[in-house]
């Protein structure tokens, strides 16, 4: 089944479901991107410090599909948050993919102790001109940091990757996005394989659906109007994860899941407030 898209507000579409590829690096890296694309994957997310934007130029290429049918992401590391260096970075970013342009470059982190996150996303802004980036995008911002984007530069982000699952639903950060016109992107969609998979709620649920707990988290996050972007270096796995564009959840199935929510869901001690990335 196709997988439907999302238009954002500068008018570029994203699909419904992106793939994620941290911890995919390397010939293997290649091998599951590669199976992600031939599955009927049209995105994948990767960043500077995953050290594995070769890895994703490779793919692309070995896919044989048309460039332009691809959504191909990347992000700009706290250390390089300095104008000049935002642009180095993103110059070499697009060396590593070899590939001439990015569809989505985001600002990972705010590190708002750093306190140059505006800086770098003026220079994002520039990288778009220059035409080295198609849509310009942030990952964990909070709403005081994008008021800042809004009233320092008049452009607020097309999307904000956010740590998203049914653990930690970020309702208020989601509403603040929709209010805005941004998109939300899910990062650690299934709880990055912790306990939440055998989540004996979830499992009532998919066993009645004749699904999998992972494909329920999936379409959860779709109903919410969020994006997820799973990662799988199993094919089987790829597969399911993208299939849940053709079965719903019941409202009292959302409503359920909305049970789950823990007053600190966080996976790690990542706090956007407070973490500075490298
Ligand atoms: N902007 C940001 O700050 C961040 C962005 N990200 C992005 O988000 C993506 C996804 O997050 P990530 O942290 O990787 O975690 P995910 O929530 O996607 O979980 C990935 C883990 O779940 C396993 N898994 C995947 N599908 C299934 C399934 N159907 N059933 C059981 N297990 C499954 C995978 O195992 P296996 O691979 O062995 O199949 C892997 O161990 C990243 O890859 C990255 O692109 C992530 C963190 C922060
Ligand atoms: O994976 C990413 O995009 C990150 O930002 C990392 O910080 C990741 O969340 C992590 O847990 C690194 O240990």
């Amino acid at each position: 089944m196709t997988i439907p898209t999302v238009t954002l507000n500068d008018g570029t579409t994203i699909p419904a479901i992106t793939f994620g590829t941290y911890k995919l690096n390397g010939a293997a890296g290649v091998e599951a991107m590669n199976s992600a694309l031939n599955v009927g994957y049209d995105a994948l997310d990767s960043a500077f410090n995953y050290e594995n934007e070769g890895a994703v130029g490779r793919a692309v290429r070995e896919s044989g599909r048309p460039r332009e049918e691809l959504r191909v992401a990347s992000k700009l590391p706290g250390r390089h948050h300095d104008y000049d260096a935002a642009l180095t970075t993103i110059e070499e970013s697009l060396y590593r993919t070899q590939l001439d342009y990015f569809d989505l470059y985001y600002i990972h982190w705010p590190n708002p102790k750093q306190g140059k996150y505006v800086e770098a996303w003026k220079a994002l802004i520039e990288a778009k001109k220059r035409g080295y980036i198609r849509s310009i995008a942030v990952c964990n911002f909070l709403p005081e940091h994008l008021e800042r984007l809004k009233a320092e530069t008049g452009v607020l982000p097309s999307i904000n990757q956010i740590e998203l699952h049914p653990y930690f639903p970020q309702d208020e950060m989601r509403k603040w996005n929709h209010d805005h016109g941004i998109i939300t992107q899910a990062w650690s969609p299934l709880g990055r394989a912790s306990d939440l998979l055998t989540n004996p709620l979830l499992k009532t649920i998919a066993e009645r659906l004749g699904k999998e707990v992972g494909q329920v988290i999936l379409r959860w996050h779709h109903q919410l109007g969020s994006v997820p972007i799973p990662k799988s270096a199993t094919p089987e796995r790829q597969i399911k994860n993208r299939s849940i564009f053709d079965f719903a959840l019941t409202e009292d199935d959302m409503t359920k899941i909305a049970s789950l929510a823990r007053a600190d869901g966080r996976l790690a001690d990542q706090d956007p407030a407070t973490y500075e990335e490298f």
